[in-house]
């Protein structure tokens, strides 16, 4: 056995709450988003985690939520690695609009392609396979060194770069990443093997 890798989608940002396509856009987190933030801190402490070290994106839903679990167990000031390579997939033209406007006009299922399918990029951005092309190399080079070595990494970041570097890490297929849903503000806890495979991993949802 090796170390642990702790991955927590950020909490509720103001545009989940709008239900506006956010990608690379930098805002904040809603009133519930806060408390999802403080909610899987407290989770992370009750199961008596200690980070090694912590890495988040560029944007402060994700950075502010890092935050949120490193004050939860005790160790505000751990080293914190703020990058851009962690970021939300860039939704291109689609930042900004509602989803469900984005629906009525190119249909459901075209939304839901863009928003979930492996190589379909939407108009202007990146496909979940762009996502991961910056994702899983960061993760190779800058976070998993950590965790052989037997540390316990945490990773504060979103929805498709999770997504993104769940499905490299598991080894899930492009037409099964189409299911695959992460909630906000749930802690992934994954213990890996000496070979870098994955050994058990726990979803501390509810
Ligand atoms: O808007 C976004 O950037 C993402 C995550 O919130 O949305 P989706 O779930 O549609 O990929």
């Amino acid at each position: 056995m090796s170390g642990t890798l702790v991955l927590v989608r950020h909490g509720q940002s103001e545009w989940n709450l709008k239900n506006l396509f956010t990608g690379w856009r930098d805002v904040d987190l809603s009133e519930l988003g806060h408390e999802e933030a403080k909610a899987a801190g407290q989770k992370l402490k009750e199961r008596g985690l200690k980070f090694d070290i912590a890495f988040t994106s560029a944007l402060k839903r994700a950075q502010k939520t890092c935050q949120y679990i490193l004050d939860a167990v005790g160790q505000e000031n751990l080293q914190t690695i703020r990058d851009a390579a962690l970021n939300e997939r860039d939704y291109g033209d689609l930042n900004g609009l509602n989803k469900d406007d984005a629906r009525a006009k190119w249909g459901e299922e075209q939304v839901h392609i863009w928003r979930r399918s492996y190589d379909t990029p939407p108009p202007g951005g990146e496909s979940l396979k762009d996502t991961g092309a910056r994702v899983w190399p960061y993760y190779l080079h800058d976070m998993q060194p950590h965790v052989l070595r037997g540390g316990t990494v945490l990773v504060a970041a979103h929805g498709n770069s999770l997504r993104a570097l769940i499905m490299a890490l598991e080894g899930i297929s492009g037409p099964e990443i189409v299911k695959l849903e992460l909630g906000t503000g749930v802690p992934i806890i994954y213990m890996l093997n000496a070979d870098s495979t994955v050994a058990s991993k726990e979803v501390l949802a509810g």
